[in-house]
């Protein structure tokens, strides 16, 4: 359905789905929790619609019931169940058997706010959805939309930890969106076709965080060319934020983010080579700088993290870029990790 590198209109193609029908044995439970939310309802849309998907799983605090009834009118073949606290079993009944769990709950931006603004609503929803994985399907892939994802990561790590049940490969944060749109936006300014273009994006997802790295691409955008660039891939998010005017953040692009993020894990899963995505997971790359986490690109296997992909050749600005990066994200992913000491 989305290619690593791109997305194609197959995603409705009928012959594609009996393809995957037939080698899709493995039954996929996939949850998503937070699915009456901007992000949650095209993100559970663009589930339904992956034929690799057997089992959909709807949580929310409120409306997930009637996204359910909605959504599981669309003609694939994938059961839906809509879940909140009290009805249908609740998030014990939705996690069970979980292989993946996406959480895109919690509260997003307002026009003048950083993500990080929005630390003090979403780590303790963060915290306790994550507390309800370790305990209902401790060995899903863990997918974490919610921001700030730089600290809801390792909050996430935090809880599974105390649990006993932390397994780095298996815990993601979602940035693919960065890369969504640094493909989208080099081939804005170069005419080309954006399904050809995968930019590479390290590092965190906020702001001086997110560092595209063009000239892995070949492209040496110069001067203000490449500033501009580079400040609009890391300050994207904002340009939604603002657009929206007070109404949220991305929610249909990361829609779209999150599912093909998912695609690719439930490929992994069932033997496909190859499969590489951006995320945020526990990596070795900047650990000797106090860095334990870090976006790179990331070979999937059908036990989650194979490979961490190595950062390769960068220029002078790029480092530059890397530099500051390094520098915020220590601080976000300790104030994670202190939030779940003192609020465990
Ligand atoms: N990683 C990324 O690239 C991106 C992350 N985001 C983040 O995703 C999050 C969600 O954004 P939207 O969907 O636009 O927000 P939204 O407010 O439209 O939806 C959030 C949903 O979460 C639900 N929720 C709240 N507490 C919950 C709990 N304890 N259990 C289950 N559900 C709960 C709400 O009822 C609501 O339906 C925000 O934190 C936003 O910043 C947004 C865009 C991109
Ligand atoms: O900007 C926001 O707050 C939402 C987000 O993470 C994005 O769009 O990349």
């Amino acid at each position: 359905m989305f290619a690593a590198r791109q997305v194609t209109s197959s995603v409705f193609g009928a012959a594609q789905r009996r393809a995957f029908s037939a080698s899709a044995a493995s039954l996929s439970k996939v949850a998503v929790l937070g699915a009456g939310g901007g992000i949650g309802q095209p993100l559970s849309l663009l589930l339904k619609l992956n034929p690799r998907v057997t089992e959909l799983s709807l949580f929310d605090i409120r409306g997930a019931p009637g996204v359910a009834a909605d959504v599981g009118h669309v003609n694939t073949k994938s059961v839906v169940t809509g879940y909140e606290p009290e009805q249908n079993g609740g998030i014990a009944a939705a996690l069970k058997g979980a292989e993946i769990v996406l959480i895109p709950a919690g509260v997003p931006r307002k026009p003048g706010m950083t993500r990080d603004d929005l630390f003090n609503t979403n780590a303790s929803i963060v915290r306790d959805l994550s507390k309800s994985v370790a305990e209902h399907c401790p060995n899903a892939n863990i997918l974490i939309i919610s921001n700030p994802v730089n600290s809801t990561v390792p909050i996430t790590a935090e809880v599974l930890k105390k649990a006993g049940v932390y397994n780095p490969k298996r815990l993601f944060g979602v940035t693919t969106l960065d890369v969504v749109r640094a493909s989208r936006f080099i081939s804005q300014h170069k005419g080309t076709d954006p399904a050809n273009e995968n930019i590479v994006v390290i590092g965190g997802h906020s702001g001086e965080t997110i560092v595209p790295l063009l000239s892995q691409s070949g492209y040496n955008l110069e001067g203000q060319a490449l500033a501009d660039y580079v400040k609009r891939v890391q300050f994207g998010g904002d340009e939604v934020v603002q657009a929206k005017g007070g109404a949220g953040s991305a929610t249909l692009s990361m829609a779209m983010a999150g599912a093909r993020f998912a695609e690719s894990l439930l490929k992994a899963a069932q033997g496909e080579k190859g499969v590489i995505e951006p995320s945020f997971v526990d990596s070795p790359l900047f650990k000797d700088q106090g860095v334990t986490y870090f976006s790179s690109n990331v070979e999937l296997g059908p036990e989650g993290v194979e490979k961490i992909h190595p950062i390769g050749e960068v220029t002078a600005h790029e480092q530059k870029l890397i530099d500051v990066c390094v520098g915020q994200l220590k601080g976000n992913i300790e104030k994670g990790v202190k939030f779940v000491a003192e609020n465990p």
